[in-house]
């Protein structure tokens, strides 16, 4: 070791001096002054590296013999130093197979040959020979040895009193450094150091204005960035100068704010596909050990991902990562104002704080941008779809209208299906299914059909929360099933995350319920389409009231027609004798009451026409009389056409229907042929008379009656009491104020005029003329039994006309056997009344070939419904015998 120092112990310098050596020695001193002057001045105009390799290249170089130069820079992080800058031009090292590993090694501070360098006062040199095997010496020193360099000359580098680093000299030469060398090199060290700390402050100077042009650049970039595509693009190009073989994530923290989501990245680090998907298809919980520390560090973070996979070795993506060569990563918050809205993570091996936080806040405001126009985008697509919507739901009639709306718009738009819409029925207590997607649960058909089925009432625990709540509520697939919800079962079967359920509302009235199955949904969008669907739902509900209505003017036009017909056909009763005056009289006593009527008389003898004329005689008059035949309807169907039924009371109800007392509310019901109505159905008719009210089949809601009834029958209703098929308390009921037409036979004064009366009706219909009627027809007439009464007359004057030639009526067609018994009228006086009804039946029977009912049969003829000849063929002993002789 040798230090340098010009009053050394070297024999050479310690030597009395002639007046020659003086003169050499002041002649080498004044070179060296010179010298020193020169190089001082070069370095203060070093200001770069390039410019101190240059000076030591040539000017050192070119003043003395030495091989190389380098400087090497402390660190006192880790109390290292490490190569700065090498004259490495004509090194021999440069050769050495571990050249490449000493320009990047960190040599550590606290070894015996630097501290010793650190201690000497002035630049000192060593024989690598002795120093290079000492323990812990550095590597470089025997590196060194091996290319043939023997002595190494090191000098302190200080700035403010602290060393910076050291400045290397090695020489291969055997003599080492001259005396000169070393005086030259201590002189100069202060400028070398100021020199070397220039060259760092202008590198840091020339990197920070590199970084703020590139920050500039950068910013200018995204400022133009409205896309995710285009921040992905913006967001790649900046990094790829920072690390041109990394790639990035930028994940954003989801609505939920438990997780993130891929936002862009740039994955080309890989090409494989299950990689791929698995990055771009995955959510990330926050709370992972990695990215809530990063939300939560206002400064880049680096991480190794070997450490934070043994950390954490569920993270899916770190493995992936690896596998992808990432050995480190850099992770940084993006934040907008204080909100975070998500992280970038790159990769990189090392950070520049400065840089990434510069690049980050550009970012964020291109991120928050961006969301900010896709919630504005996703709100006008909404709002438009919304307009297109209810452009849609406004031309709704039916609601096969409305589930084509509501199932293309929840389909194409919202990516959800319709699992139920409830409504709330007239009751306001019950709910029926009123639309559903039976194809959400394909393989569950038989339990949803049940539910379909079920009316369930507003108290159900899960339609009264949504009913109470003001925007819907959202019942998560799986926690309701945890919770015990028995409806979370068949939810689960569709795979879909969570049922959205929503009340169905117009202004402050809940009207239903909406059930939708989805993954998500906006609540926007969810709330727009509920609004439309209410009004819609309201809309049809009136629409189906309106028909309900329609068809009820339709019956009640059909009623009008036949009142009409009928009004106009018999604007008077014909009949002046005795007996009818007794009638007309009965009418007008009654008519102005509420009372019930039973009309009773043979068949034919009018007593619908005396019905009718007191309907017409009385207050309700301005509104339809309704007519019910009992005789014509099958009993199964008697309850329903008199009291109604609601839709699904039983098979086949597949709409409301409204009963003919409903319908006669405020006016007359007519009940025709009521001695032929079962006896079950005479129960319910007498509960429905004493108690003024009434419940459709099926329904639960009482519905107040004022109905004034008028009953009539051919039958002897005493005698069927007795035979137990009428119930005397219904016959009391009805009986109130009896009105009792006698047959034909006994009213022969009425028969001319109602042959005249009948002439006229028929000859007007018919377009014939009849002038006059024979006087022997007319005591044909008279002397007939008219088992059919007036409608028989009524009958055969029909036919006579139809007959008549000349405009003269000069016979009628009276049945065979009644003509025979004509002619024994002490036969005919002994007959029974049934027997006579026997016989005419029999005879008209034949006549029509035996046919019953239907065109051309004795129904027909008789004017009577089919059902009813049945019950008096039954009721009279009538056999296919007697009339296929
Ligand atoms: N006094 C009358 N004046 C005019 N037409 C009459 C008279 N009586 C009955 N008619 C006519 O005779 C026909 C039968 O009358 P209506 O239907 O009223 O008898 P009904 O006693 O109700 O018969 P059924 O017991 O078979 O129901 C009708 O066409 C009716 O217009």
């Amino acid at each position: 070791m040798k230090e340098n120092s010009r009053d050394s112990k070297s024999g050479k310098k310690a030597a009395a001096p002639s007046d020659n050596v003086l003169l050499q020695t002041v002649e080498q001193y004044k070179r060296e002054r010179e010298i020193l002057l020169a190089l001082s001045s070069d370095l203060t105009k070093v200001r770069d590296k390039n410019d101190l390799i240059l000076l030591f290249k040539k000017r050192i170089k070119g003043l003395f013999y030495i091989s190389h130069t380098i400087v090497t820079l402390i660190d006192y992080k880790d109390a290292t130093y490490t190569p700065f800058l090498l004259d490495n031009d004509g090194s021999p090292i440069r050769s050495h197979q571990r050249y490449q590993e000493m320009v990047h090694s960190r040599f550590p501070l606290n070894e015996p040959f630097i501290q010793s360098v650190l201690h000497a006062a002035a630049p000192i040199s060593f024989l690598l020979e002795d120093i290079m095997n000492e323990p812990q010496s550095p590597p470089f020193l025997r590196v060194n040895y091996e290319k043939g360099v023997k002595e190494i000359l090191m000098a302190t580098l200080m700035k403010e009193e602290k060393a910076m680093g050291f400045l290397h000299v090695y020489t291969d030469k055997p003599g080492g450094f001259s005396t000169e060398f070393r005086s030259i090199i201590n002189g100069i060290i202060p400028q070398i150091s100021s020199a070397v700390s220039n060259i760092i402050k202008n590198e840091e100077l020339l990197k920070e204005e590199e970084e703020k042009s590139f920050l500039l650049d950068f910013s200018s970039e995204i400022a133009t960035v409205r896309t995710k595509e285009g921040l992905a693009r913006a967001v790649q190009g900046a990094l790829h100068k920072l690390n041109p073989s990394g790639g990035f994530v930028i994940r954003r923290i989801n609505e939920d704010k438990k997780a993130l989501s891929p936002y862009v990245h740039d994955l080309s680090k890989t090409h494989d596909k299950k990689i791929l998907t698995a990055l771009e298809n995955s959510v990330f919980p926050i709370n992972d050990g990695i990215q809530n520390r990063i939300l939560n560090s206002a400064i880049p973070m680096l991480f190794n991902t070997e450490r934070e996979i043994q950390r954490s070795p569920d993270s899916a993506y770190l493995q992936y990562w690896k596998q992808m060569g990432m050995e480190n990563f850099a992770g940084i918050r993006l934040r907008n104002g204080e909100t975070n809205l998500g992280i970038l993570l790159l990769d990189l091996d090392d950070i520049n704080v400065k840089l990434l936080k510069g690049i980050c806040a550009q970012v964020s405001i291109a991120m928050a941008n961006i969301m900010a126009n896709e919630q504005i985008t996703k709100t006008q697509e909404e709002q438009s779809f919304l307009l297109d919507f209810s452009k849609d739901i406004t031309r709704v009639r039916t609601r096969l209208d409305l589930q084509k709306a509501i199932f293309t718009v929840l389909d194409k738009t919202m990516h959800t299906q319709l699992a139920m819409i409830r409504v709330i029925d007239d009751d306001g207590i019950h709910l029926s299914s009123f639309m559903y997607d039976r194809s959400l649960f394909p393989n569950t058909k038989g339990t949803f059909d049940d539910m379909v089925a079920i009316r369930i009432t507003v108290e159900e625990t899960y339609t009264a929360q949504v009913l109470a709540s003001e925007e819907g509520l959202m019942f998560n697939v799986e926690e309701e099933l945890k919770n015990g919800n028995a409806y979370a079962t068949l939810w689960k079967t569709t795979g879909l995350k969570n049922m959205y359920a929503l009340p169905l509302r117009v202004g402050d009235k809940n009207i239903g319920t909406i059930w939708m199955l989805a993954n998500r949904l906006s609540p926007l969008l969810v709330k727009g389409i509920c609004a439309q669907i209410s009004i819609a739902i309201a809309n049809i509900q009136a629409n189906e009231q309106l028909d309900g209505y329609k068809k009820k003017l339709e019956v009640e036009n059909d009623y009008l027609k036949e009142q009409i017909k009928t009004i106009y056909n018999f604007s008077e009763i014909i009949g002046s004798g005795e007996a009818m005056q007794k009638v007309y009289r009965l009418i007008s006593l009654v008519a102005d009451s509420n009372t019930s009527v039973l009309v009773t008389g043979e068949t034919g003898t009018g007593k619908e026409l005396i019905a009718r004329a007191i309907h017409n005689a009385s207050p309700r008059k301005e509104k339809l009389m309704v007519k019910v035949n009992c005789a014509a309807l099958p009993a199964s169907l008697i309850e329903s056409e008199l009291f109604g039924h609601e839709r699904g009371a039983f098979t086949g109800a597949v709409d409301r229907r409204i009963g003919k007392f409903e319908l006669a509310n405020n006016s007359t019901l007519f009940l025709d042929e009521i001695g032929e109505l079962p006896l079950d159905a005479q129960a319910k008719l007498l509960r429905v008379i004493q108690e003024r009210e009434l419940e459709r089949i099926g329904g639960k809601q009482t519905i107040k009656l004022d109905v004034r009834l008028i009953a009539a029958t051919n039958r002897n209703l005493e005698e069927e009491i007795k035979a137990g098929r009428f119930r005397a308390d219904l016959y009391f009921r009805l009986n109130v104020f009896p009105i009792h037409l006698p047959p034909l036979r006994q009213r022969l004064e009425d028969i001319e005029p109602l042959t005249n009366f009948f002439i006229q009706k028929y000859a007007r219909s018919t377009g014939r003329k009849i002038r006059s009627i024979s006087p022997r027809v007319m005591h044909k007439l008279r002397s007939y039994t008219w088992p059919g009464n007036v409608r028989e007359l009524e009958h055969l004057v029909e036919r006579s006309i139809l007959l008549s030639e000349d405009g003269k009526i000069e016979d009628i067609y009276i049945p065979e056997n009644a003509a025979e018994d004509q002619q024994n009228p002490a036969l005919l006086l002994n007959r029974s009344l049934d027997e006579v009804e026997r016989s005419y039946i029999i005879e008209t029977l034949k006549r029509c070939a035996g046919k019953i009912s239907g065109a051309g049969s004795a129904a027909e003829v008789l004017k009577i419904p089919g059902n009813t000849l049945h019950s008096k063929m039954k009721k009279l002993g009538i056999y296919k015998s007697d009339y296929f002789s």
